[in-house]
This record gives C-alpha cells, sequence and structure tokens, in this order.
C-alpha cells in the first residue's frame, strides 16, 4: 500500500547550511571548496548509489579466468595533462595522487577503411588539420574585433575543407571534430569551439591518456571525497532523488521523490544541462527567462561507446584506432577503438565502437540485436578477409535516456554568446550552478566541471566565512545578463564571464 511520507519529522525539512545537489566531479569539488574554507554544515544529495556523476563504470566481458573486465561508461581519457612549470589540468593531478592507471593515447595510431576493406586516406588529415590551422586564425578575428560568430562548418569550408562528395572526408572530419564535441561542425560555434580546444591543449597539452584502471575512473574522485568526508558520513544522502527546489532570496527547499526535504540557505545545483532542458527537476517560481534561454540555447550532446568482446583479436593487435567511412552515413559507426594494445589491456579481446548525435538517439532507440546486426555488417565489411565470429559479450549505455544525465556532455552552438553562456552559470536568488556546462573554457570536459564546482563552493563560502579565496573572480553572487549584445566583445573575456586564461595561451610560449 503506498505509505504517505511527512516533510521531515513534525512536518519540518532537515536544515542544513548548503545543499549540493549531485555528487558528481562538480558537487564534490564544491564539497571540497566549503570545507576548505571551514563551511562543513552541507549535504550532497546524489540520486545513484555511488559519487561521481557521468565518471561511471561497469563489469564487461570476461578475463582468461572468467572475471569480468571494468570498463568506463562515461568519461575515459584526462584530456590535456600540463607540462613541466606550466598549468596543469587538475584532473591530471589528482589522477596521479590517486594512481589512476592510464595510458597515452596515439591517435597516430590508426587505420583506414571503407566498405571494401583497408584503405588508405590517411593523408586527408593532414588535408583536414592544414584547414584547422587556417580556422583558427579566422576564429582569432572574430573573437578579437567584436564580430559575429560562424559555425566550424563556414569556418572550414573558408578554409578549403569540402568533404561533401567524399565520404572518407567526412569520416576525417568526423573523427577530428565531431567525436570531440558530439556535434557536426555545422552546429558547433567557430570561436568557441576553437578556444574551448585550445584552453584545454594547448594551455595543458596536446595529450590525452586514457583511463584504464579496473577499479574505475571514479575511484579518483572518491578519493578526492576521502579528504573531507568520513566513511559512511551522514552528509551524504546516496539514492536520494531530488524533485522540486524551491526558491527565495535568502533560502532554498529542496524537496525529493519520497516526500521528504531540505532546507538550506543556498543551493548549489550540479545536475547536467540535459537534467535542466528535460524540467525533471521543477523550480519554484520558474526560473526566469535569461535563465531559461541559456539553458535551451546551450547544447546537450550524447557520446555512445558500445562494447564488443570476441573469443579472438582478428584486428591489428597494435593498432590503436580504426576509422571507417560508410559509403552512405556520414558519423555510422566511424570509429573503433582496441583495448588490445600494450599499456590497455591486452589479451581481452575487446574492441568498441563510438557513435555521436542522431547516430546516438538512433541507436539507443532500438534494441541490442539490431545494433549489434549493423555492427557487425560493418566489421565485415572492414575485415573482408576474415571469418568474423559473433562477439561473445556485447553491451552500450543510453546516456541520451538516463534521468540523471539525459546526454552525455555539452557543447557550444553556433551564435551563443559569452553573455548567454554567462546566464547558464549565474545563480538565480540561491540556487547556485556550476557543472561541466557551466564552464566557459572547459564545457565538455572533466576539469571544466572541476573547476567550476570549486568556483561555485569558493563563492558561496566567501559570503559565510566571509573570507573570500577566489582570487580570479571574488565571491558572493554570478554577474547575469538581462539583455543579450548578440556578439562577444575582447574585454568581456574576463573572470567574471568565466573567462580566467587568455584564450590565446599557448604554454611554454
Ligand atoms: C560518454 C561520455 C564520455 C565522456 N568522455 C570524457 C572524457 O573522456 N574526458 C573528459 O574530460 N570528460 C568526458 N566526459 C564528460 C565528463 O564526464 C563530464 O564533464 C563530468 O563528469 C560532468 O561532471 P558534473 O559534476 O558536471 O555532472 P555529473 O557527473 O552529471 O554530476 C551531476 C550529478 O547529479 C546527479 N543528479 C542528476 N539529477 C538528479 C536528481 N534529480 N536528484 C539527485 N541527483 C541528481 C547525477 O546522478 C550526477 O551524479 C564524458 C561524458 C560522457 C557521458
Amino acid at each position: 500500500a503506498p505509505t504517505f511520507q511527512q516533510r521531515g519529522y513534525n512536518g519540518t525539512c532537515r536544515r542544513t547550511t548548503v545543499a549540493i545537489l549531485g555528487g558528481g566531479v562538480a558537487g564534490i569539488t564544491a564539497a571540497q571548496a566549503l570545507s576548505n574554507q571551514s563551511v562543513t554544515d552541507f549535504l550532497i544529495v546524489e540520486y545513484n548509489g555511488d559519487i561521481g556523476g557521468r565518471m561511471t563504470h561497469t563489469t564487461f566481458g570476461k578475463d582468461p579466468d572468467g572475471n569480468p573486465y571494468v570498463v568506463e561508461l562515461g568519461a575515459n581519457w584526462v584530456q590535456g595533462l600540463g607540462i613541466k612549470d606550466g598549468p596543469e589540468n587538475p584532473i591530471w593531478t589528482e589522477a596521479k595522487r590517486y594512481n589512476i592507471s592510464n595510458e597515452y593515447s596515439d591517435y597516430d595510431s590508426i587505420l583506414t577503411y571503407n566498405e571494401t576493406g583497408a584503405v588508405n586516406y590517411t593523408n586527408l588529415l593532414d588535408d583536414f588539420e592544414d584547414a584547422y590551422a587556417a580556422m583558427e586564425q579566422g576564429a582569432g578575428y572574430i573573437l578579437a574585433d567584436n564580430l559575429q560568430d560562424q559555425s566550424t562548418r563556414t569556418g572550414l569550408s573558408l578554409a578549403g575543407w569540402k568533404p561533401k562528395k567524399n565520404m572518407a572526408a567526412q569520416a576525417v572530419e568526423w573523427w577530428e571534430w565531431d567525436w570531440e564535441t558530439s556535434y557536426s561542425p555545422d552546429e558547433s560555434s567557430l570561436v568557441f569551439g576553437i578556444t574551448g580546444y585550445n584552453l584545454t591543449f594547448y594551455q595543458f597539452s596536446e595529450e590525452n591518456n586514457f583511463v584504464i584502471d579496473q577499479r574505475g575512473f571514479n575511484t579518483l574522485i572518491k578519493g578526492v571525497a576521502s579528504t573531507f568526508l568520513q566513511p559512511n558520513d551522514t552528509r551524504l544522502l546516496l539514492n536520494t532523488v531530488v524533485t522540486d527546489i524551491e526558491y527565495s532570496a535568502d533560502s532554498v527547499t529542496v524537496t525529493m521523490d519520497d516526500g521528504t526535504c531540505i532546507s538550506a540557505d543556498y543551493a548549489i545545483c550540479t545536475f547536467s544541462l540535459g537534467v535542466l532542458q528535460n524540467e525533471v527537476v521543477t523550480f519554484k517560481p520558474e526560473l526566469p527567462d535569461w535563465k531559461q534561454t541559456s539553458i535551451e540555447t546551450f547544447q546537450m550532446g550524447t557520446y555512445t561507446k558500445i562494447f564488443l568482446q570476441f573469443n579472438e583479436t582478428f584486428w591489428d593487435p597494435d593498432t590503436q584506432f580504426f576509422l571507417y567511412a560508410s559509403p552512405t552515413t556520414r558519423g555510422y559507426y566511424p570509429v573503433w577503438q582496441s583495448l588490445v594494445p600494450d599499456g590497455f589491456i591486452p589479451g581481452s579481446n575487446i574492441i568498441f565502437a563510438t557513435v555521436v548525435g542522431h547516430e546516438s538517439y538512433r541507436i539507443e532507440a532500438q534494441d541490442d540485436e539490431t545494433t549489434k546486426a549493423e555492427l557487425m555488417e560493418v566489421l565485415r565489411q572492414m575485415f573482408p578477409g576474415v571469418n568474423i565470429p559473433e562477439p561473445t559479450d556485447f553491451m552500450y549505455p543510453r546516456w541520451s535516456l538516463q534521468p540523471w544525465s539525459y546526454g552525455s556532455y555539452s557543447n557550444w552552438p553556433v551564435g551563443m554568446t559569452l553573455e548567454n553562456h554567462q546566464n547558464l552559470r549565474a545563480n538565480v536568488e540561491r540556487v547556485y550552478f556550476a557543472g561541466e556546462h557551466t564552464s566557459a573554457e572547459y564545457f565538455g570536459f572533466l576539469h571544466g566541471a572541476w573547476f567550476e564546482g570549486r568556483e561555485a563552493g569558493e563563492r558561496i563560502a566567501g559570503m559565510i566565512s566571509r573570507d573570500c579565496m577566489n582570487i580570479d573572480s571574488g565571491c558572493g553572487t554570478y554577474t547575469n545578463y538581462e539583455i543579450l549584445h548578440g556578439t562577444t566583445a575582447l574585454e568581456e573575456y574576463n573572470a567574471s564571464n568565466g573567462f580566467v586564461v587568455s584564450s590565446f595561451y599557448v604554454a611554454g610560449s
């Protein structure tokens, strides 16, 4: 029988100073920032049974002893590490601190295919990179001169890259662009696509290291949490689903799906852009227009890894990546990534394909058997001389349908200004927002979530403790824009709009 649950004891809500909504990277770094300033009266409310959010893994396949492997469903790389005496990606710092096993991803370790088998079109990779360099220049002028943003498609076309009639070129373009951003160049901002790339890969380093830690990548964030949370800390509420956030100029009341509630002075909402867009959580009163506009303008992408294990490795065991150009469909199972090479999981016979965007929505809406048959047909085209066995295990997550995420990570759409993005970051009265999507510099990345959680925590801690530790952008409320101006002036790339580092920064120069 259904039971009626009171709003806590005596009809009152559980009291806390700061309610941190979500226990992903941003939620944990927010809590750490509060703890660092002795603000210890907080509650972390998390939907899942573990912390980490989109840093999440599962078991897959079997090793020779019959034990399953651990594979990452979400974040998998530390992207941009850092050079000696230069700034370091904080995720890299923590990965080293907690001994997270990882291996350098060598994007030059790639073989190319089409529907007839192996065909070498690696020269197109160089052509794309030449056009990309020219496009970077174009983006620099738009940024410096306060001009109107363009799509990455426009930028590439003006730089002479025109892949429309060439499926191999489209596969190359997908590998170079969509694979990272989860959207096509047509949908992506030129200026913020380029600055986003530069700030991660020119500021830290161009290396991407792939995590193969059999404890799971979220061992990293559990390590961070252990610096301020005790084992079984009562301030961490797992398996707890927020449904309503009621806010005013001096308090926030958070209600859960079991009817219980928390009453706080401040809340930090770290739910993904997908969660905000899908209105699974109700804000009372409704969020103001400027906030809703930013939520509906920024893009939530989907990135789907499809794992296959075989009883043998029929592909080249030393190559990391296999690029496939479908004869008819751009983005149709283009990238195949092998876990077999040395440093990864040799002997695992595991390979996984990746799709994004429309292909993700398509396959996430269909059953496993249909998807498996499509993948097997592609493999038979790529390796025509090989008698390919059925996989011994097969699995993929459905990120676009996950109620605690609704997608994988965000992307900057063409035409969105820095002011409009700042509105995504800005607090609405006592509700603060943080997460990968609120990072103007590192949207889409773990380190974006890391910095933005810390920022929100420091801003609030500064108000509570009256001692501001946030040197770059101060404490208290965020800037927001009731009226948007259509373009972004050079001087707007500043810390109060979430731009701490120069967009033209290059490590070591
Ligand atoms: C497939 C995939 C691949 C990726 N690859 C990489 C990569 O290689 N490198 C990289 O740097 N980044 C990668 N990312 C991005 C990275 O995972 C994210 O940027 C980062 O994990 C986001 O952290 P966050 O704290 O902002 O959000 P989240 O991790 O989403 O944390 C928000 C938390 O809120 C919780 N929540 C949501 N709704 C509710 C609710 N109603 N009630 C209570 N709790 C709720 C969620 O369960 C979640 O734990 C990838 C992401 C995906 C999905």
